[in-house]
């Protein structure tokens, strides 16, 4: 069997324009511009591409766009500061701020100080709380595109086995939340799992969101299971080059590709879709702030 392959780049596009169409809407039928404040802080090189993608893409949709880059040793309290001021700007619909943040700054406790409602990452603690409980919540930008993808290309999940390798707060606790708020039996799968390998074998749907690059091989996955990789990891491609690099996901592609019915590259699978739910979550913070109808498609 040869997978077919998900596109997340050409998916993350249609989802861009769905949201460009409802911002056009929200423009011409409300007068209200949705908008996204970004905070960075410090000068991880893929932050900030990451950030400068969203900063550019928020644009091309049409949605207000702010920036606030803060040195690496800003202290906790200004930006606490800056996050309660954006909380309380009639302006800013979504507020992001940008991970990994440098050591001195306690994660949670920034992730907490921002509104739930203006919480566009879907990381605050009302947020996973709201998910875990199947109530109406922002969801985490990955595993929302993870979930998009899934439902584009099955229609119903329900049922079906599915099986997330990794616990992270970020994708692996709320991408198994999202399944089985679709009728999936899910499995959480981390590094302390007995017999993984046997463990992946029985999932129709395999969601690979470790950070070890090719940690997955082709002989773990059902024929013609569904393989969603989230790992974007960078390694050293001596074949291209000294020095030069590639980046690979947290499956080994080829003989997963082989043996799957469908799969997500890496570049141009999952990664793409993050900054379009971003976008999408976006709006359906605006949407719920002025008391308008969601957005219908682009919420979990
Ligand atoms: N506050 C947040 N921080 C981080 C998140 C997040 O969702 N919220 N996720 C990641 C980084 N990230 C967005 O912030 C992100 C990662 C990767 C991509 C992407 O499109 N990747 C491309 C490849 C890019 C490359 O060439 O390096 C792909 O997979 O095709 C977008 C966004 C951590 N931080």
């Amino acid at each position: 069997m040869t997978a077919t392959v998900i596109d997340g780049k050409a998916f993350a596009a249609t989802v861009r324009e769905k949201v460009a169409g409802h911002v056009a809407r929200l423009k011409e039928e409300h007068g209200i511009t949705p908008g996204l404040a970004v905070v960075l802080v410090g000068e991880d090189p893929a932050s900030q591409v990451y950030v400068r993608s969203k900063g550019k893409m928020t644009v091309e949709v049409g949605m207000n766009s702010w920036e606030h880059k803060l040195d690496a040793d800003t202290p906790e309290a200004d930006l606490l500061a800056l996050i309660d001021r954006l909380n309380n700007d009639p302006a800013v619909h979504g507020i992001l701020v940008q991970l990994p943040l440098p050591k001195h700054l306690d994660e949670d406790l920034v992730i907490n100080a921002i509104a739930p409602a203006k919480d566009v990452d879907g990381f605050h603690i009302s947020n996973v709380g709201l998910l875990g409980t199947g109530q109406k919540s922002m969801v985490p930008c990955t595993p929302l595109g993870c979930l998009m993808m899934l439902r584009d290309h099955h229609g119903s999940l329900s049922g079906m086995d599915a099986v997330v390798i990794g616990r992270s707060n970020i994708v692996g606790k709320p991408m198994a939340q999202l399944l089985l708020g679709d009728s999936c039996t899910v499995t959480i799968a981390h590094s302390r799992t007995k017999d993984l390998a046997e463990v992946v074998r029985r999932a129709d749907i395999v969601v690979a969101a470790v950070g070890r690059p090719e940690m997955v091989p082709g002989d773990w996955i059902k024929p013609g299971a569904t393989v969603i990789d989230v790992g974007i990891n960078r390694i050293d491609a001596p074949e291209k080059g000294e020095g030069k690099s590639r980046l690979v996901g947290d499956v080994a592609y080829d003989s997963c590709a082989a043996v799957a019915g469908a799969i997500t590259p890496v570049p141009g699978g999952v990664g793409p879709m993050t900054i379009a739910c971003l976008l999408a979550n976006t709006v359906t913070a605006c949407c719920r702030a002025n008391g308008l109808p969601e957005p219908e498609g682009l919420t979990a």
